[in-house]
């Protein structure tokens, strides 16, 4: 039995600075291009929350060596034809990212090999990725067409593939990208929008040649990477969070510092913008890699708007955080082309609707979105978090502006990409009160 959270709060302010932790996305990557490329490579800022560490448990199975202390990690890899096959399955636990990426990566190794999720990740598809990693001659399989882990793979042999992305998803992209690396030939890839770019940015960093015009991204296989050092910035998808928390609670103002500002993840800050809310960039650097800087979010009266179309896969993962600060805009917000929603740790569409109207919020669920009208008071209550970090940590942020406590049914899956949300939250309303 999973504990129950209560979070309260009386008459908060959210104020100071917090360094959220590292990008999830960009830590994955780090540690697959370390593991994949021959020699060492440093890893500063890693995210030590639970879905990067299954990815570092998998490449030690494969005989990587990795050393990890604290937020920085030491990679020394034999290179990806030297790894050995693992004794035990591959787990994936709950990350869609590492279950993806690794089908990619695998294909294209010398290793034989099965790939097993949590209950959760058992259930989201695979076909995405096993249908264009099967055309390029990847040997996948689980006697049941390849939608759901686990899969065996036996990695070998592959050919690049020119692919149209029927779904906007940087998992899928990356994954063939991956597999693109190792295989014969160009591999070219198009999406309709344009998702994170973390993967081409890395490969590059790992002196890899890649292309990107527009949607179209390709590469050459058959190169080789050398290791190298990687730093990585604080994760906006988590900042997401507090910013939402600093732009709806008066008298709220939060400096994000070091925070990833890749602009094909900063839909959060533009939508934050429209809706009304103080946005200032204090700083921006290290354009070369990944940019990032610090932002000032503070709290304005807020209104609701429309988020649809190309700015979707930017701030795909902020939707359940986004709907929530809907509920406090004035007048109506409608999101859609979002249906992938559907299909992350939990269905975030039902989800999120089951759960904001249990407070009270003006709330219905569509085929591809939400349409959220504002403002509404909301109540306390006990909310689900259906397992999804998002859901719990939504749950904890909507405690700022309840009437009464929340409890969240289990708060712990917050641990996949936030290990130490409590504590800023805690920092940020102690830093208000004190003011
Ligand atoms: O490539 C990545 O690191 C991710 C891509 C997104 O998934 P999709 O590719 O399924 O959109 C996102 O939701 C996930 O949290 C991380
Ligand atoms: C969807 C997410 O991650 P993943 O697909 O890696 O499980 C997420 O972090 O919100």
């Amino acid at each position: 039995m999973v504990g129950t959270k209560t979070v309260q709060f009386d008459h908060p302010v959210l104020k100071g600075k917090i360094k959220v932790p590292g990008d999830k996305s960009i830590s994955h990557r780090a540690i697959m291009l370390g593991s994949i490329a021959q020699g060492r490579t440093a890893v500063k800022g890693f995210l030590d929350g639970e879905d990067c560490l299954r990815t570092i448990d998998i490449f030690k199975q494969l005989g990587v060596s990795i050393e990890r202390s604290g937020t920085d990690v030491l990679i020394d890899s034999p290179g990806i034809y030297n790894w050995k096959n693992p004794t035990n399955d591959l787990y994936a636990g709950n990350s869609g990212t590492t279950a993806r990426l690794m089908l990619g990566i695998l294909s294209g190794s010398a290793v034989t090999c099965r790939l097993t999720g949590d209950e959760s990740l058992s259930k989201r598809p695979m076909k995405r990725v096993t249908v264009p990693l099967q055309s390029m001659g990847a040997s996948i399989s689980n006697g049941e067409g390849g939608e759901y882990l686990p899969l065996s793979i036996a990695g070998g042999a592959i050919k690049g593939i020119d692919y149209n992305m029927p779904v906007a998803s940087a998992q899928v992209k990356s994954a063939i990208l991956f597999a693109g690396l190792n295989a014969e030939g160009i591999t070219v890839v198009k999406e309709k929008a344009v998702s994170r770019d973390h993967t081409e940015r890395m490969f590059k960093q790992f002196g890899a040649k890649i292309e990107q015009e527009g949607n179209t991204v390709s590469i050459t296989g058959g190169q080789l990477l050398k290791g190298t050092n990687v730093i990585v910035p604080g994760d906006i998808s988590s900042a997401a969070f507090f910013m939402v928390a600093a732009a709806m609670v008066e008298g709220s103002s939060v400096d994000f510092v070091d925070v990833g500002l890749n602009p094909t993840r900063t839909g959060i800050i533009e939508v934050l913008r429209q809706m009304g809310a103080q946005v200032e960039v204090i700083d921006q650097k290290g354009e070369a890699g990944e940019p990032y800087g610090t932002i000032r979010i503070s709290h304005a009266p807020l209104k609701g708007m429309e988020i649809s179309g190309t700015i979707i896969p930017t701030l795909i993962d902020e939707l359940p955080i986004i709907a929530l600060l809907a509920t406090q805009a004035e007048g109506t917000t409608v999101i859609k082309d979002a249906a992938e929603l559907r299909v992350k740790e939990t269905d975030r569409i039902a989800a999120v609707t089951n759960e904001l109207t249990k407070l009270g919020a003006q709330i219905e669920a569509t085929e591809d979105g939400m349409i959220i009208k504002g403002p509404t008071p909301l109540s306390g209550g006990n909310l689900e978090s259906y397992g999804d970090h998002r859901l719990g940590m939504m749950a904890a942020i909507a405690a700022l502006i309840s009437e009464s406590s929340i409890q969240i049914d289990d708060a712990s899956c917050i641990a996949i990409s936030y290990p130490n949300f409590f504590d800023h939250l805690t920092k940020l309303v102690t830093a208000g009160n004190e003011e």
